[in-house]
């Protein structure tokens, strides 16, 4: 694949009620809001209709508040959740018409992903758990060993290949889940609040060691993450959601200087958009 952008076309999650989705998606497609979709008919609405379209070779943000739907859209992107409706192509793909071969294909060759938990073997070591993606995949020992050995270098882990996930910090976990996720060599990487528990000056420090290394891997990154200023740095595409549904897509400038809407441009006054604090509603 040499164009790994990602198209998402009217796509709408509703969690639950299955009796209830033609109404759902006819009560959203009229304009109504998840909030009262789920007064009516009692089903939960992750996504309510999404268009954006992630260009290839860029870092691509989304964020929102908690409860926006940003894990839902993130977790379409590799099929770990299936639409109720809508689309997905990746590069020229429609990843909904995969089989099981597919689907293998997509998630060990074109798409990795990186967790917000680290998501490290406890009982394997620094090295076993870079190499795990691999081997899982298919490679030999002696080529997943190689490449993870490299990866560790290049996240700056260098001496910690034989630590285990336990003997090291939350930052230095952090750069093992990238470096797991780099290592595949996929064209795609999504990263769900991958720095979200790290503390400031760590988690600057990861942002910045993820464009040094975006500026000659030029992959497609999806970045999730609910921090304004940690979207406008990384970057070179925002979407906002609110409430399933794009608020905003655009550069950082657009988004700093043409916000789309009072709650986009409270979130730039405040860091935080009206209404206070994120909130899981
Ligand atoms: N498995 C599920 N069953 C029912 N509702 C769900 C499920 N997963 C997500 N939702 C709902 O979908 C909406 C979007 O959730 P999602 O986790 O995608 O938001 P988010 O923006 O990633 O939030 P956070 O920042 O807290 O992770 C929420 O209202 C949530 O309650």
């Amino acid at each position: 694949m040499t164009e790994a952008g990602i198209q998402v076309r009217e796509v709408y999650k509703v969690f639950g009620g299955r009796a209830s989705l033609p109404r759902a998606l006819a009560m959203l497609r009229a304009g109504a809001s998840k909030q009262e979709v789920q007064a009516k008919l009692g089903c939960h609405v992750g996504l309510a209709g999404v268009d954006m379209a992630l260009p290839a070779g860029r870092i691509s943000c989304i964020m929102g508040l908690s409860g926006s739907g940003k894990s839902t859209l993130v977790r379409h992107l590799n099929r770990l959740i299936d639409p109720s409706a809508g689309k997905i192509l990746v590069g020229s793909q429609d990843i909904l018409q995969l089989d099981a071969a597919g689907l293998r294909h997509l998630r060990r060759h074109i798409i990795s992903m990186v967790f917000q938990g680290f998501g490290l073997l406890p009982h394997l070591d620094v090295l076993e758990n870079v190499a795990f993606g691999l081997r899982a995949r298919g490679d030999s020992a002696g080529r997943a060993l190689r490449a993870a050995q490299d990866w560790i270098e290049r996240v700056g882990l260098e001496g910690y290949a034989r630590s285990y996930p336990d003997e090291l910090s939350g930052g230095m976990r952090q750069r093992v889940g990238l470096a797991r996720a780099l290592a595949m060599d996929s064209p795609i990487v999504l990263m769900d609040e991958p720095f979200s528990a790290l503390d400031p000056l760590i988690r600057r420090d990861l942002q910045e060691q993820l464009q040094a290394l975006q500026r000659s891997l030029r992959k497609t990154i999806v970045f999730v993450t609910h921090d304004l200023d940690e979207a406008l740095r990384l970057g070179q595409h925002i979407i906002i959601l609110r409430d399933g549904r794009v608020e905003q897509a655009g550069t950082p400038d657009d988004i700093r200087d043409r916000p789309a809407s009072p709650h986009v441009a409270e979130f730039i006054r405040r860091g935080e958009p009206a209404g206070g604090p994120p909130t899981d509603s």
